[in-house]
């Protein structure tokens, strides 16, 4: 299969190498330094072993716990406390080789471990590829809520080999897919005629339509991020970087209510329907086109309701949000395809409606 690469130009600019075989290029960015600290879950203990083939440095495994338990402040000190017993210094490099959960900790050791060394990001995962590995936000959760603690810090180079994704259980391909629709929802529409096509093609792991459709979600971060790294206030009508958080707001509450178990992918699908019928109600957004987010995300496998009581604690939860300034809450809506703008302190009882829609 054809490898393609991505260019992100927004700081310091760097390449994303998608395609079957694109681990075959690690050494190639690891040529000079001395020693490589590969951060990876359980079940990728093989692949993290094979990593250093081909590079003339030491390697340092580093296991870390499975998904979210990987995201916490007591895996990150002993992640500072083995470098440092290592003796870890700028020459050396850290590869994060997993999903989502694996490559937010590893790039924020990274971020942090001497004030920054090389972070080289192989996402392992469906929505590790399309989201997560690109764009330079690290960090972890703490138990009040999702990503709470991080650094923007951009990686050397990621590459997203898509050999990765044929033992990936299928769950964790549907969880990746809601980013890809959000993708389609917010900036490329083609996305999701893709996928409506037929999803089932759209989630075979070896197939060409998944291929095409992890290089268009990349290219949709790719020109978000390079625009706006940090992350700055929206203005108007450009939302930068804030605009990747379709879905995230109540996304990122019920991850935390479910106590970090439910699958990321999962708790933003539900957002993004909770955000569409939000968008539909204050009369924003067309029927079909809110209706076509529940239909798009049923057909690859994700949920979209969530009982009603869970509605006070949710409510609490997302004033944590990050976009939230004093005590407003800010949400990305849609008034259309690909037309996507801030909601500002929304009436509390549409908000109750639209969520209470969802059960
Ligand atoms: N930094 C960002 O911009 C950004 C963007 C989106 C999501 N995220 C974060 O990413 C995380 C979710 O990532 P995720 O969905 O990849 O979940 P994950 O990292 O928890 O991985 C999901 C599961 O798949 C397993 N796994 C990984 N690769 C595998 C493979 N090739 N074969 C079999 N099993 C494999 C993992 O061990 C885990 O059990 C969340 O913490 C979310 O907040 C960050
Ligand atoms: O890259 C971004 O920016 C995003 O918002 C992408 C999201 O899919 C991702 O889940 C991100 O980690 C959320 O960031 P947060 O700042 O809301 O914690
Ligand atoms: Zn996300």
């Amino acid at each position: 299969m054809k490898i393609s690469t991505i260019d992100v130009t927004a700081e310091r600019p760097y390449q994303v190498v998608v395609g079957t075989g694109a681990l075959d290029y690690l050494p190639q960015y690891l040529a000079d330094v001395k020693r490589i600290a590969v951060i990876h879950p359980p079940v990728l203990r093989e692949a993290a072993a094979r990593i250093g083939e081909g590079c003339d440095a030491e390697v340092l495994l580093l296991e870390v716990p499975t998904a979210e338990r990987a995201k916490t402040g007591e895996i990150l000190q002993r992640c500072w406390d083995t470098l440092a017993d290592a003796g870890f210094t700028r020459s050396d490099a850290v590869v994060g080789l997993g999903g989502g959960s694996t490559t937010d900790l590893a790039g924020f050791v990274a971020a942090t471990w001497l004030r920054g060394v090389r972070y080289v990001s192989v996402p392992t995962t469906m929505l590790g590829m399309v989201d997560a590995a690109v764009g330079g936000k690290t960090g972890i959760n703490l138990q009040a809520g999702k990503n709470l603690v991080g650094a923007f810090y951009e990686p050397y180079t990621v590459l997203c080999d898509l050999a990765f994704l044929v033992d990936l259980p299928r769950e964790e391909l549907s969880s990746g897919m809601a980013e890809v629709v959000k993708a389609g929802f917010i900036a490329d529409p083609a996305i999701l005629t893709i996928i409506e096509d037929d999803p089932e093609q759209a989630l075979d792991p070896s197939g060409e339509v998944i291929c095409t459709l992890v290089k268009r979600a990349i290219a949709v971060k790719a020109a978000v991020v390079g625009a706006d790294l940090r992350e700055r206030t929206s203005v108007g009508r450009d939302l930068g970087r804030e605009i990747l958080n379709y879905g995230h707001t109540l996304g990122h509450a019920i991850e935390r209510h479910e106590n970090f178990t439910w699958r990321h992918g999962e708790a933003v699908s539900v957002g993004m329907t909770f955000v569409a019928e939000l968008s539909r109600r204050l009369g924003r957004l067309d029927v079909d086109t809110a209706d076509r987010h529940p239909r798009l995300l049923r057909a690859v496998g994700l949920p979209t309701t969530y009982p009603a009581e869970a509605w006070p604690a949710l409510r609490e939860a997302m004033n944590l949000d990050k976009k939230t300034r004093a005590s407003a809450l800010r949400f990305v809506i849609l008034d259309g395809l690909a037309k996507a703008s801030m909601l500002e302190s929304p009436d509390e009882a549409e908000l109750e409606a639209a969520f209470k829609a969802l059960s």
